[in-house]
Formats: C-alpha cells, structure tokens, sequence
C-alpha cells in the first residue's frame, strides 16, 4: 500500500485534495543483473482503492508551478518518441496545464493533436477531444493505443458495451467523443468523469463552428453548453483552416475567456503544389493511370479526389483494370464499405483511395505522398485542407490539381446549400479563391498563404509549378487591348463570356438585342477559341488589369484602373508591349503536351545508399507484418521518418533504437527485440554494418522535393579519428582499451588517443571534459604553467618548444587539451584544481567535478556554478562525504535510479563507474541500455538522465 496526494483544481482558489490510497501492482520485472524493482511512474497510474476528499485554499499559481513540468520532454519521448517539441506545441500545452483557454490555429500535419495529447499524460486526467467524425476518432485511438496510451471513443461505433462506464471511471487518457454525444449524455457521467478528474475539453476541427467556415456543423454549435457542466475546464478549439472571422467565432461560441491563441505558418514546406488543365476524358484517365502506377512503384499512398461519384466509379474501374490497388469512398456506398474501404487504405491494403470529398476531414494517415484532386475543389479553404492530408509526416510529398473550364460553372450548385445570405456569399467567395488558384500563373504557394492571411515575402516559392517550370514570357498587348476594349464596351456588367462571343463574332440573341454585333470588336477575335481567350481573361484579372466581382451567384468582370490606364495607351494599330507569361493553354500547344505530372515526389533514395535503400523497403515489408499481426496500420506501428533513421543508423540494441527520434516505449518493449532482429538480418544480407556512423535529422526547412538529409562524421575528421572519439565518448571506453582494442591490427599509443579525441572535440564533436581531464590528469596548475610556457615561448604553433619549457610530468596531451580548449573559448575554471584532484583520488569515490560535455557550436564553457542545479548537486556531495571511504554501493537499477535521480542534469558512464566503484564496465552498461531501453532514463549528448 502507498499513500498519495492527488490534488485537483476545482474552483479558481479552493482545491479538493484527495488522500488517496493506491494498490501498488507490482509489476516486478527482472533487470538484467537480477535485481527485481518497481518502476517510479508505476505508481502514479495506478487506480485508488479509497478515497477521502477535504478543501482548502491555495494559490493555483504556486502549485501549478510546482506540478509544472519538467516532465513535458520526457513524457514526450516516451510515449511519442520524438525528442523535442515543435513550434508553439510546449507554450500550448503549457497554457492548458496552466488551465487557460486555448485557440490553436495550426496548419494540417503541423502536431496540434500533441498538444491536447501530453496535458493528460502529464496532468493524469482525462482530456476530452470533440471530433466530428467516428472514422478519425477510430484512426486516432488505434495510432494512441500503439503508443502505449489509453484511449478510447464513444461514438455509435463503440462496440466496447463497458467503454462508457470505464470512461467515466475515469479509466482512459483521452477520450474521443462527437459533438452530439457530448451533448446528450448525462450530466450524472460529466461529474462522475469530473470527480476522477478532466484536464481539457478539446474542439478538434473548430472551424465547424462557424458558419464562415467551410465546414459548418451545427452540433458544433451546441458546444458552449459544456461549459455551464464542466467549471474551470479549460477548452481548446483546434484547426486548420481559420480566417480571422472563423477565428473570432470560434472564441465567442465556445465562450472562451481570455484566450491563449496559437497561430503558427500555414505553410507546408514538403509540399508540392501544382495545378493543370485538362480535357476530361478517356485518353486524361489513361494518363492518370499511367501516372498512379509510378507513384505505386515508389510506395506511399495516393489519394484521387472527384468532384463526382461517376468520376470516382470510373476512375477506380480504370486504375484496378490497371493493376493498382484502388478503393473508393464516397457518399452513396453503405456505411460498412465505406469503413471498410477507409479501413483497408489506413493499413495499406489499398494503394490508392478515389474518393469524393466524403473522405476529406480526418484523414490521419502521415505517409500520403500524392493528392490528386480531378476537378477544381469548391472552396480554396477545403483545398488547403484536402490536399494537406499529404505528407503529414514531413516527408516531400505532391498536390496536383487537374481541373478543366466546366468546373468552373458549378457556383450555383453549391450555392444550393447555402442556407442564409451570408453563407452564399461565403461558398460563393471560397469558391471564386478555388478558382484564382487554378488560373494563378504567379507563385500558387504565395497565394495560398495570403488567402489565409499570411505573408509570404518573396515571389517565388521554388516549390510549386509556376516557380519551377520556367515560362516564356510573351507580348500579348494586342489580344489584351481586344479583349479588355471589348469589356469595356460591353458596359462592364457581364461576365467573361459574353465579351468573348462577340470577339469571336457571336450572333446570339443576347449580343445581338444589345447591338453588341455592332461594335467595332465583333469578330475581331476569330482565330483563337473561346478557352484561349477565357485564360487570357484570368491571366488578366490574376494580373490586375480585370477585376472579377460576384453578386449574389452572378460573376461580372470590367476593366480595372491599371487595365484603363493601359487602354488609354493603345491605339487601334498600335499597342505598347504587354508581356505575360504564356500559360499551358495560351501558347495554343497544349495537345503536344503530357497532361499530367512527371514530379513524382517521395521517389529517389533520399540520400541513402543503394544497401539502404534496399534495407527500408525490407523493413517496410517487417513492418506490415507487424502491423497485420496486431491488427493495425503500419504507421501506428512506426512512421516512415522514423523507420529512415532506423535504416540510417541500424541499431543493435534496445537502447540506440530507443534514442532514435521518433521511436517511443511502446516501440522497443513490444516490437524491438523483432525490429533489431531483422535489422541484424537484413543488414548481414546486405553487408551493411551495425550501429552506422550517420546521424539523420528531417529537414523541414527546405523541401524542395528533399524532406530528409544525412550527416555523416564532420567533413575533416578521418574515419580512424572519429571511430575512436565514438569508442570513447559513446561507448564510455578509456583510452587505453581503445588503443589496446581487440579489433585492431596493432595496438596504438593512448596519447595518440586521446589527441584524437581533442581532434574530434575541435570538429564540434561532443566530449565529456571532466572524464578527459580525469584520464590525464590535468589539473588548473597544469593548466597554468601550460599558458605560462607558451607566452614565454611567444608563439603556440609548434608544441616541442611549449613542453621544453614545462616539467618533465606535462605531457604533450596535457598542452594539446589546454589549446584546445583555448580554441574552444573555454575557461581555466572547468578545471579541477590539484587540491579537487588530489581529494577525488583520496576519498576513494573520485566523484567527478564534472567540468560539462561542450560542443563547438554551444556556448563557451561555463562554470560549475552555473551548469549545475544546486539543491541535488549539493544533496549528493552530503552523501558522498557522508559515504567516506565505506564500501562502494552495489548497481542495480533501484539503485542506480535512486542516485541518478539526485542530478538532474545528468551523469556519465565514468561518473557511475566511479560511484559504483566496484561494479564492472560491462555491467553498468547492460544495465544502462536496458533502463535506456524500458524508458527508466534517457541518455543525450552522453549524460543519462532520469526520464
Ligand atoms: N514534436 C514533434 N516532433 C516530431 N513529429 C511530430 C511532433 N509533433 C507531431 N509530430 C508528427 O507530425 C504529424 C502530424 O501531427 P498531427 O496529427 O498532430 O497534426 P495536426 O496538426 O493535428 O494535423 P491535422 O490538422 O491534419 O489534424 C504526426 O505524424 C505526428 O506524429
């Protein structure tokens, strides 16, 4: 039995603090060395067994900074793998923690979920997340339980008869429900679910909130009523697509109070945008076919999406007659197949998904290399967020858009579901913004970005089609002056196609009872067709010369102040030059032409290696076994990132897979003994070496089309320097083994050593200082007379006169590290004095002074003071003088844990080593990965922390 204090935030001031008693399940497993231990957060999961309940008064803020969390890192890593935050996640999740409302506004695949995720690890409550869609939920539960956290739905999917009662039992982590199940349950399972504890209620999806939203759910509408139930729960609206309207609606409904707002880029670096105009038909579809079938071949998923179910029957019919793996989805299928169907896509059964826009919210799916969108999207807003269902994991990824001219005539359909006057205008404006984009002939990612209010500095974003292709420019000034005289004539009041019949010499009864056959433009225009002037209509208005206003449905065009001023230079025989880019329909060539993409994103190696390559289709391979065998998709098991990094550095143990970004606990403990199984087998298979030198970071930065770089050992340090700086400082070995190391051909000098050490140190490798300075003895009066030597010799470039000058005991590795560390702005201070030195080596502990581990590119070294947090440092000096010289304490995990716990900046191998001096080498380090790998600790930059 252990007693604890649960403390929970009620009302502003007054908290209810709960003696709880708690069963320890004593889940005892065996370290390697033996020993049988309990881990620390065991305990804090665990269910009470009685409960008394009492109030007093307390500052929230006192409290709340002492819950605060240092554990945010941790419990990131641990159950979702990666090492750190991205922007905005840890101030929001933070503000949550703090009790704030939150309006988190966040481009699709940029992380919100993980803000509403860690609170309730961290808070131990439950979060409430409202999601418009049981698919989503479904998806995001199976990809939470996978990481090992408890999670749970209430939806009419819900097949759990008991999943209701645990919820409010307060059983789950996070609990997904739709809006109307939030509404209409009982308020007896909102206090039930309250006294156990709610750290949030989260509005995934808030812009269907709003009826300026392109989403609207009118559930969405009866969230506030929650708040009147759930007092002093912090809410928080999530989306991805809100203009400032949106924004401000989303505050009001959900009656927020000062809300904390969140509002990151919407920019989606690693993706590809592009946009073509196609005839529809059989020859575009056979095409398309031939397009997919590329894009299978380098694996990644696709998504079709169709502006028709028709479209999506027939073009499933083409692909599967092509031999692809296609599944469609859309509104007429029962709900069974649909799910089945999305099912099926998720776990990578199907190759590719045809859908109508059914299949748009809540595709949680990371690795979608290609969105395809055949038809032009109703609103630009549904578009950023259809076509950002690609590439969430950050890998480059593509989003065509194929849209021929009828798409454009669709504006009253869908006005059709505009229920108030204000909702039209909304659809009608989206609808007009899908538009421009498709004609856009400037930078489309530019667009996208200033739509949504953002701006984007330069012109060219190099990563969309019209800053890639390179069009010709060409003077167009006198086509320009027919149409736009030609408008202006007309009296401005009509839209482009009326202008264009009578340029092309119309007789229609509409040009003819306006006499507009008796302008002087009436046929002028009968060499080019009607689709050749309707781009060079938009090609003028996406140039400023026309201006395109809607009333109501109808769309008007007239000439604009820039398009008169240029009128007013033209003479009927004479125009001055008006150059435009020619677009792929106004050069008139556009037959010649392939209608769709050859940028296959997602294709090439990455810059892996051929082996490498080979290794991650293998392991692709492992991976959908696994995932077939626990009934889940392969991305839940692991993302394609992350299996890249697990290809480029091939770990052969628990522990160097648990460091990899990406890889969480429930990772190593259920599938790594079958992962560095393959591993080992496979790289055997394709001779590539264990444990590789690379270290691989995702480069959100620039993505032009390269999502993921390598960096190998820095550039100037020989493979021989740097495999000895990673025996050393990785592998915790002292010099002299690695000179003496069994592997070698013949045993190297342990100066020559450690000067590669230095070396590595100068290339901006990590080095443990206090460990270096303990290997050579180097003191600060060592350090001194060093410096005194070379400013009598005037000059430290050549070490012979240096050493001539110092006594016989300074060795050239004691100048080498002082120049060094010279070079490296560090100070004399990191350096024990002789007096340190000599009391490490008496009390028999030779507890380092631990100088730090500095990098190249950190800061010059500072001083112990200020490196170290002092309550634990000095709590350990107490102990250790308090030790004496008495017998060394025996390792074993408790014990080891017990110890690091008092540093929390962390320790070394040779500070454990020392402070379990009588334990070996080899079992410090066993026991070291295997608490590496159960997520009891976690080692960066060399120091073993507790988790
Ligand atoms: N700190 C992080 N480090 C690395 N990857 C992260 C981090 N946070 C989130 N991710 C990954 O980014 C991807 C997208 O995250 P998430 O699903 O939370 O995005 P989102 O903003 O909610 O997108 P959407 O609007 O589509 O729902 C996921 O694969 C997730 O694992």
């Amino acid at each position: 039995m252990v007693v604890g204090f649960n403390i929970n935030f009620r009302e502003k001031k007054t908290f209810v603090a709960r003696i709880l008693i708690f069963k320890k399940k004593e889940k005892k497993r065996a370290s390697p060395n033996g020993a049988k231990t309990c881990k620390p957060r065991v305990f804090l999961a665990h269910r009470r067994v009685l409960e008394f309940s009492f109030s007093f008064q307390f500052d929230p803020h006192s409290i709340r900074s002492i819950v605060k969390p240092m554990k945010m890192e941790s419990t990131l890593k641990e159950y979702f793998g990666f090492s750190t935050f991205r922007p905005y996640q840890k101030e929001i999740i933070e503000k949550i923690l703090e009790g704030r409302d939150s309006l988190v506004v966040m481009a699709t695949g940029s992380g919100k979920s993980l803000c509403y995720q860690v609170p309730p690890l961290i808070a131990k409550k439950t979060a409430i997340v409202i999601s418009p869609l049981i698919s989503l939920m479904q998806d995001q539960v199976m990809a939470l339980k996978q990481r090992g956290i408890k999670a749970e739905h209430l939806s009419t999917a819900q097949t759990n008869s008991n999943a209701q009662r645990n919820a409010e039992n307060g059983e789950y982590d996070i609990l997904y429900m739709t809006p109307e199940k939030a509404c209409f349950v009982s308020n007896s399972f909102w206090s039930r679910l309250l006294n156990t504890g709610i750290c949030l209620v989260a509005v995934d999806e808030a812009h269907c909130i709003s009826e300026w939203g392109h989403d609207f759910r009118v559930e969405y509408k009866q969230l506030y009523k929650l708040r009147d139930v759930l007092l002093n729960v912090p809410f928080v609206g999530l989306t991805a697509t809100a203009t400032e309207k949106v924004r401000n609606d989303i505050i009001d409904s959900l009656r927020m109070k000062d809300p904390h707002v969140a509002i990151g880029s919407f920019d989606r670096k690693n993706l590809y945008y592009g946009v073509k105009s196609v005839n529809r038909g059989s020859s575009f579809v056979d095409e398309l076919v031939a397009q997919i079938s590329k894009y299978v071949a380098n694996a990644g998923s696709t998504i079709v999406y169709c502006t028709t179910i028709k479209d999506v029957q027939e073009i499933t019919k083409s692909l599967c007659e092509g031999g692809i793996k296609a599944g469609m989805y859309h509104g007429q299928m029962s709900n069974k197949a649909r799910e089945e169907s999305h099912r099926s896509f998720i776990r990578d059964e199907l190759q590719v998904m045809v859908a109508t826009i059914a299949f748009g919210m809540g595709i949680d799916k990371p690795d979608i290399r290609h969105v395809i969108h055949y038809g032009c999207p109703k609103s630009l807003e549904s578009y950023y967020q259809e076509s950002g269902r690609c590439g969430r994991d950050g890998i480059a990824s593509d989003c065509w858009l194929y849209f021929s001219r009828g798409d454009f005539g669709k504006a009253e359909f869908y006005c059709g579901e505009a229920s108030s006057a204000n909702q039209k205008k909304a659809i009608m404006d989206s609808f007009m913004a899908a538009q421009r984009y498709c004609m856009q002939t400037t930078c489309r990612r530019k667009l996208l970005l200033e739509y949504f209010g953002e701006t984007f500095a330069s012109n060219k974003c190099g990563n969309c089609d019209n800053c890639t292709n390179t069009k010709e420019e060409s003077d167009i000034s006198r086509e320009a002056f027919l149409l736009m005289g030609c408008i202006q004539s007309c009296g401005g009041y009509w839209g482009l196609n009326l202008p264009i019949d009578v340029l092309r010499g119309s007789r229609a009864k509409k040009i003819t009872e306006n006499q507009f056959d008796n302008l002087p433009y009436h046929g002028l225009g009968k060499d080019f067709s009607a689709n050749w002037w309707k781009t060079l209509g938009f090609q003028l208005i996406s140039f400023g010369y026309l201006v395109e206003t809607v009333k109501d449905t109808y769309r008007t065009v007239s000439v604009s102040q820039e398009g008169a001023k240029f009128l007013r230079s033209c003479r009927p025989d004479h125009q001055p030059p008006l150059l435009l880019p020619i677009t792929y329909e106004s050069d008139g060539n556009q037959d010649k032409k392939s209608t769709v993409s050859d940028n296959i994103a997602g294709s090439g190696h990455d810059g892996m290696s051929q082996a490498e390559a080979e290794l991650y289709k293998m392991l692709l391979e492992e991976r959908m076994k696994l995932a077939r065998s626990a009934g889940t998709a392969p991305y839940a098991i692991c993302g394609d990132l992350t299996l890249k990094k697990i290809v480029a550095t091939r770990p052969s143990t628990k522990a160097r897979l648990a460091n990899i970004d990406g890889v969480n606990q429930h990772l190593v403990t259920r599938y790594g003994d079958h992962l560095l199984q393959s591993i080992q087998q496979l790289s055997k298979q394709l001779d590539l070496s264990l444990d590789g030198a690379v270290a691989v970071e995702a480069s959100q930065a620039n993505n032009n089309c390269k999502a993921y770089t390598i960096t190998k050992q820095p550039k100037d340090l020989s493979p021989a320097k740097y495999g000895a700086w990673k025996m050393w400082q990785e592998d915790g070995l002292s010099a002299e083994k690695i000179a003496n190391f069994p592997g070698r051909s013949a045993p190297i000098k342990v100066n020559t050593v450690l000067g590669y050490v230095l070396d590595a140190a100068r290339e901006g490798c990590v080095v443990d200082w206090t460990r270096l300075f303990n290997e050579i003895g180097m003191t600060q009066e060592i350090a001194a007379n060093i410096q005194a030597a070379i400013l009598k010799v005037g000059s430290k470039d050549k070490l012979k006169p240096i050493k001539e000058e110092l006594p016989e005991e300074v060795d050239y590795t004691h100048i080498k590290a002082w120049l060094t560390m010279q070079d490296l702005g560090m100070s004399i201070d990191v350096i024990p004095s002789s007096n340190q030195h000599a009391e490490q080596h008496c009390n028999g502990t030779e507890e380092s002074e631990r100088a730090t581990v500095t990098h190249l590119s950190e800061e010059p070294c500072k001083t112990e003071a200020a490196l170290f947090d002092d309550s634990p440092r000095k709590r350990q000096k107490v102990e250790l003088s308090e030790q004496g010289s008495g017998p060394s304490p025996e390792i074993t995990e408790a014990s080891l844990l017990d110890w690091i716990q008092s540093f929390r900046n962390g320790v070394t191998l040779s500070d454990i080593l020392k402070h379990f001096n009588g334990s070996t080498e080899a079992t410090a380090i066993d026991l070291l990965s295997y608490m590496e790998s159960e997520f009891l600790i976690f080692k960066k930059n060399n120091l073993y922390k507790l988790m």
